[in-house]
């Protein structure tokens, strides 16, 4: 059985794959290492085999992680790397190993499932938009805040702004104007989240007409779903770019 790990700002997203790295058999979303292990123990006739991450993680961080899952499972643990190309696909950055492993593995995944031009949106902590020509050029990407960061910086710099993430949820089921503080800031980011997307829908036209893929991704992503229907809505992305940087063998 292969650990598959998405190590991102806020959650660990983890799936244990079949030995021939086909059904998946368990997964989840995480707060902690712990959590981690303790989802993992769930999880009946559990025989790793192999292990793979990516980590948009410090090195110390990352570094416990591993330590701590070669402790318990005594399994390979292969961790995604910077690359200037890979499976078609060129780094755009000027200095390709700065670029967002995250990004690159859900541009590789996107790529491969395009076969052509595409658009890779990344709903996490942190929005990415980045941007892969027909030939395989990253013609580069943005980064803003997603919609945690978002809510967070107007909870934490403003004195007026409280409220529940229960109230937060309950605001989303209408996007007309607010009548109350959760329902305008809720409402306002996911409307400012909805905008980026669409820009970014615009840019990618102005480069390729109609001819291109839109790919949605990330924990947040069913938030913007619904603005742009033509888009594929592929949670796993990241896990699909990862499986081509890093396999069995
Ligand atoms: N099961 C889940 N657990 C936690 N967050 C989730 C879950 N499903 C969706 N989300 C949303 O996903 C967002 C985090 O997205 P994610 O892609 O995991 O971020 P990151 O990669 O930066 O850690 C949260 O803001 C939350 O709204
Ligand atoms: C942009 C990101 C913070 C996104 O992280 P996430 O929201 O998925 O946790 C991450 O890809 C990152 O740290 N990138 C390095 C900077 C860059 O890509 O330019
Ligand atoms: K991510």
């Amino acid at each position: 059985m292969i650990l598959e790990l998405d190590c991102g700002n806020s959650f660990i997203k983890w799936r244990v794959l079949a030995a021939n790295a086909g059904r998946v058999l368990g997964e989840g979303v995480v707060d902690s290492n712990l959590a981690l292990l303790e989802g993992l123990g769930e999880l009946k006739g559990l025989a790793l085999t192999f292990c793979r991450l990516v980590s948009v993680r410090t090195a110390e961080e990352t570094g416990a992680l591993t330590s701590l899952l070669k402790d318990t499972f005594d399994v390979p643990i292969v961790c995604a790397a910077p690359a200037r190309e890979m499976s078609g696909v060129r780094n755009g950055y000027e200095e390709f190993e700065r670029l967002g492993l995250d990004r690159w593995l859900a541009m590789l995944g996107g790529f491969h499932l395009a076969s052509g031009a595409c658009l890779v949106l990344d709903f996490g902590t942190a929005v990415t938009a980045d941007f892969i020509a027909s030939d395989g050029e990253h013609l580069g990407g943005f980064i803003c805040p997603g919609m945690p960061l978002m809510r967070n910086q107007l909870r934490t710099h403003t004195r007026k702004i409280r409220y529940g993430d229960l109230a937060a949820e309950q605001a989303l089921e209408s996007l007309v104007p607010g009548r109350a503080t959760v329902e305008a800031v809720e409402r306002g980011c996911l409307l400012m989240l909805r905008g980026f997307v669409m820009t970014q829908l615009e840019l990618a036209r102005s480069y390729w007409g109609e001819d291109f893929v839109v790919f949605l991704t990330g924990g947040d992503a069913s938030l913007v779903s619904e603005v742009v229907p033509r888009a594929r809505v592929v949670p796993d992305l990241v896990f699909v770019g990862l499986a081509m940087a890093c396999p069995l063998s």
